[in-house]
């Protein structure tokens, strides 16, 4: 293992039965650094990162974790990471506080390190008032807030976080990503998997996944250099002809609307995108600015994900609880 990776991950392939839910995916993760996995539903964001904390067992390839081969030494790494999932996942009986005291027993630290790291992680995370309130009344934001805090309280090495703000409002997460860079700046590797592309667009370094298969990887800067298409924004009059205009091209893989705009990506390679463009509209006799944009996040999404559509849904997932245990299972 190179001293700078976290997570160093070669051929890795999940099955499940027939479907291939995890296709030899390759990953060199480095420390200190928060890396985004993104993907459309069913892409194998959360089965990956469950086999990369030991929860769930490869049918092939290898993944070295902070030096740990997995999910050989699972429990020796168990103390390392710290995991997050979607879904709330602590006591709703309990309070805040008990919540984060039953977590700090778990991962061993004794009395007076536990007041103290509780103490801390309540001030962190601005939970202080709600230190004897039940976790299950808590807002979204609150409890994601509080995953968070027991996640962190034995000062994990690498955070692994499968769509840590799916169930919060924008404000809340911006809070989170502060949260993170808080972490990452402090030493702490972060692995986190989304459906938003602003958030994808704040990680150090992103991988695209598609049906199991890793097609695209880097900082978002080189993902946008990068992309195999000319991404030409058409500000138009009347946006619905302007779309119609572009409609039938085999040249023309993808349009989505932004407001009044269209962003339209182009196969690679095409002399002057521009001017053709142009020809369209004015053919269609549609007013319109024509230029070519660097491209967005998205459009380097839909373009890895061949063109299939812009829109990313939210889902949420029920398969995973990190209560249970780490030991790594073949049913999943
Ligand atoms: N335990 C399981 N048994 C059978 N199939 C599974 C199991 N876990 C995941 N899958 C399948 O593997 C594929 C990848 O699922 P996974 O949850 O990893 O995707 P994801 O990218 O995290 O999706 P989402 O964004 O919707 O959470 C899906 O087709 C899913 O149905």
């Amino acid at each position: 293992m190179s001293a700078e990776s976290a997570i160093i991950a070669r051929g890795l392939t999940r099955q499940f039965g027939k479907l291939i839910a995890v296709d030899h995916v390759d990953l060199d993760i480095p420390v200190a650094r928060i890396y985004g996995f993104l993907g459309p539903n069913g892409s194998g964001k959360s089965t990956t990162i469950r086999m990369l904390c030991g929860l769930l067992r490869p049918t092939a390839g290898t993944v070295n974790v902070l030096g740990h081969r997995m999910p050989r030494d699972a429990e020796r790494l168990r103390h390392k990471i710290g995991y997050m999932t979607q879904r709330f996942s602590l006591w709703e009986d309990l309070t805040v506080e008990e919540n984060l005291d039953f977590m700090a027993r778990i991962f061993g630290l004794e009395a007076a390190r536990r007041a103290s790291r509780i103490r801390r992680r309540l001030g962190e995370y601005r939970l202080e008032s709600q230190r004897t309130q039940r976790a299950g009344t808590l807002s979204g934001g609150q409890k994601q807030r509080l995953a968070l805090a027991a996640a962190t309280l034995h000062e994990p090495e690498l955070l692994l976080l499968d769509e840590p703000t799916s169930a919060v409002d924008p404000q809340s997460r911006r809070d989170f990503w502060g949260s993170l860079f808080e972490l990452a700046d402090r030493g702490t590797t972060i692995l986190v998997s989304t459906h938003y592309m602003d958030e994808a667009e704040r990680c150090h370094g992103i991988a695209i996944l598609d049906r199991g298969r890793l097609v695209a990887e880097g900082s978002p800067r080189q993902l946008s250099e990068g992309i195999a298409a000319s991404v030409i924004e058409i500000e138009a009059d009347d946006v619905r002809a302007a779309r119609r205009a572009l409609e039938g091209h085999d040249f023309v893989r993808s349009i989505a609307q932004l407001g009044n705009r269209l962003h339209a990506l182009l196969v690679p390679g095409m002399s002057s995108p521009e001017a053709r463009i142009e020809e369209l509209m004015a053919a269609a006799r549609v007013t319109a600015k024509v230029e070519r944009v660097r491209a967005s996040l998205e459009d380097v999404f839909v373009a890895a994900t061949g063109f299939g559509g812009s829109d990313v849904a939210i889902t949420t997932d029920q398969s995973s609880d990190p209560r249970c245990s780490f030991t790594p299972t073949d049913a999943g």
